[in-house]
């Protein structure tokens, strides 16, 4: 026998736990959510962060009258009577490659030569193609043969055709990826407000824990949720720091939340949420000093989820059962980081699907079975895991949605529509 953790805190609390609802567990936790320091990055770091402030456009784009083709710039009016049968020749004044500003103005029966990209010079209203066009040179001087009136405005993408002055471009909250970048780096904003990753401090509990690089012992287990929830974490946009498990021990384990408080954003762990007699964490929260939020929640993995406030910072002591430990983050964890950054919607996207086959396992909690999304036909379809146990670990890396199955006396028929929440990954 090792010795049990002696609970010195409070004994009869631990079984006398009111379920609450997922929306209102979340509501609980997320409420107190703020948002995240703001801080300048430079636009190669910017990917993937959010956006803190909103963009304006500081001046149309494109900046200038641009040529879309190879070609001529020329004057409309100058070719209205122009045919295959009666080609008007006008005399080429410019050569315009892209980065160049003529200083010339185009007037009556002149023309310049231009390149795609490049601004249109004072006087042209139409750009003919290279394709269109005959050329001839006399004595130095070039001729442009035009065989057809043009439009106008052909071949002109005019000033602020995609964006006018002052126009939001992006909104504080965006997460910044290919798009938002090259937006940013055509407006000169190589100095991008963004909020802070959250800093999240991660640590499992439990005296089975071996870790990864340790071998297997009799009745232990490699640490798996730890490195789990610190990926979830980096994919929440997020900063994991990763400690050490701790054994079952209340007393070590409440060192080591008292000097996480102290530093990071978040604290999140996994194990010892449930009423066993090692369970500490379950203990730790029903100290007087913390304001527990929730330690039961009507959902099935991860009903004994636990979510406090210690020193004015969210704990979030997810189950030990890695197939409870994943769902508990991506539905109190991933949000509150996400909140954080400033995120309009911090949850995960609901998406309609046809149940592929029958699913049987209900009961009176809503559950949130792994699963797989296929789209075929444009219609999308979900497949759950054949093993979806909270105990199971193997099937959290095949699938790419929750299924949400809400609490029902029946089983669940193949055809069924049904709501599923789409994991980011
Ligand atoms: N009498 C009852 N027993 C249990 C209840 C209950 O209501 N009454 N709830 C069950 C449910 S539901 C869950 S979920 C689990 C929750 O367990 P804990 O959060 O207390 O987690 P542990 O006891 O520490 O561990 C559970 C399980 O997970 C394994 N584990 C733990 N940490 C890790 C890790 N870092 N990596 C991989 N695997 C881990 C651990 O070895 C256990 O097998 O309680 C039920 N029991
Ligand atoms: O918390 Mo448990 O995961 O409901 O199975
Ligand atoms: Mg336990």
């Amino acid at each position: 026998m090792r010795e049990t953790s002696q609970n010195p805190y409070i004994a009869s609390a631990k079984f006398n736990r009111k379920a609450i609802q997922v929306s209102e567990a979340q509501k609980r936790a997320h409420s107190l959510v703020g948002s995240a320091r703001i801080e300048k990055v430079p636009i190669h770091e910017a990917n993937g962060r959010f956006l803190a402030e909103d963009v304006f456009a500081p001046h149309p784009y494109p900046f200038f009258r641009r040529s879309g083709m190879d070609g001529y710039a020329i004057r409309c009016e100058d070719v209205e009577q122009a045919s295959s049968n009666q080609v008007i020749w006008l005399k080429v004044i410019d050569d315009i490659p892209c980065g160049y500003a003529s200083d010339m103005i185009l007037t009556e029966t002149t023309a310049a030569r231009i390149m795609t990209g490049a601004m249109v010079p004072e006087g042209a209203d139409a750009v003919v193609m290279l394709e269109a066009t005959e050329s001839r040179t006399e004595g130095g001087t070039s001729w442009v043969g035009i065989k057809r009136p043009m439009d106008q405005g052909a071949n002109i993408t005019p000033v602020g055709f995609e964006v006018r002055p002052d126009e939001l471009l992006l909104r504080q909250g965006t997460r910044i990826t290919a798009g938002e970048l090259s937006v940013l780096a055509t407006f000169g904003i190589h100095q991008v407000p963004v909020f802070s990753k959250p800093i999240v401090a991660v640590f499992a509990t439990g005296t089975e824990l071996l870790r990864v690089d340790e071998p297997l012992q009799p009745g232990k287990i490699r640490n798996s949720n730890t490195i789990m929830l610190a990926s979830q974490i980096e994919q929440a946009g997020g900063i994991a720091v990763v400690q050490d498990s701790v054994p079952d021990d209340i007393e070590l384990a409440r060192q080591r939340l008292d000097q996480a408080i102290q530093e990071y954003d978040f604290i999140v762990t996994s194990g010892g949420v449930s009423v066993g007699d090692y369970d500490i964490m379950g203990d730790l929260v029903r100290r007087p000093e913390v304001d527990m939020l929730f330690n039961k929640v009507t959902m099935r993995p991860g009903s004994v989820t636990t979510a406090a406030v210690v020193q004015g910072k969210l704990l979030f002591a997810l189950s030990g059962n890695p197939g409870a430990c994943y769902v508990g983050f991506e539905l109190f964890v991933r949000p509150a980081i996400r909140k954080m950054l400033g995120d309009q919607q911090p949850y995960l996207e609901t998406w309609t699907a046809t149940l592929r086959q029958d699913f049987n396992k209900v009961n009176n909690f809503t559950r949130f079975v792994r699963s797989r999304l296929e789209i075929e036909d444009g219609r999308v379809w979900v497949t759950p895991a054949a093993i979806d146990e909270s105990s199971v670990m193997v099937s959290i890396k095949d699938s790419d949605c929750l299924m949400i199955v809400p609490p029902e006396q029946k089983g669940l028929q193949a055809g069924t529509q049904v709501q599923v929440l789409k994991l980011e990954r």
